[in-house]
């Protein structure tokens, strides 16, 4: 099961991340509690060992707005939210980074319809915490896509059994405040999600 731990801030949970065995980490490069800025997504970034995806997080932004940012953190993937264009991906596919469509249940769920290399399905809110009804895409997304929205340590299963992804993707679940995460929810998540 591919994990993507979302919305990190600080060095201790990028470690902590990487250490307990997450297959990515993301840094929102949008407006969110969890923002940071680019310059500190880049300093998080390079705490980060190849084989450890570090996705920047965006939603809205245009094309040029997210190449620029994405560029100076240097990520390696790019998360766009917010239902863009086919164009937009066409966009920023000359950047070489693995691109991450994230999209509600009732969107386009072909996974690479929009030339994107990851599908994100995610709540009709991103980055609220409110779990769906994660049932509803059972079978409808194929090959690489991850599930997202309300997901915690103790959901994760559930979630898992009902929607049958090939990842997860958790934020808000792993933090006891909003937009303050916590290590032990982090590693709880990553054994959860791998029983
Ligand atoms: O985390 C945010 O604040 C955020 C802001 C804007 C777009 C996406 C955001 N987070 C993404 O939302 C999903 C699910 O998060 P949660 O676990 O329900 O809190 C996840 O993909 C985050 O990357």
């Amino acid at each position: 099961m591919y994990v993507k731990i979302c919305g990190l801030s600080e060095e201790e949970h990028v470690r902590t991340a990487v250490e307990a065995g997450a297959d990515a980490i993301g840094l929102v490069l949008t407006h969110s509690p969890r923002r940071v800025t680019p310059e500190r997504a880049a300093e998080l970034a390079a705490l980060v060992p190849p084989h450890v995806l570090t996705v920047g997080v965006f939603k809205g932004e245009d094309p040029d707005t997210v190449r620029a940012a994405a560029l100076a953190a240097g990520v390696r993937a790019i998360q766009l939210h917010g239902n863009h264009p086919h164009s937009d991906f066409t966009a920023l596919k000359d950047l070489g980074l693995t691109l991450v469509r994230a999209v509600a249940a009732d969107a386009d769920l072909r996974c690479g319809a929009y030339d994107e290399d990851l599908l994100l399905v995610d709540a009709p809110r991103a980055g609220a915490g409110e779990p769906w009804d994660w049932s509803a895409v059972r079978g409808r997304p194929t090959g690489r896509w991850l599930l997202a929205g309300g997901l915690t340590p103790g959901n994760v299963r559930a979630a898992v059994a009902a929607a049958a992804p090939w990842g997860v993707d958790v934020s808000s679940g792993v933090e006891v405040a909003r937009g303050v995460k916590d290590s032990a929810l982090i590693r709880a998540f990553l054994t959860a999600a791998r029983p």
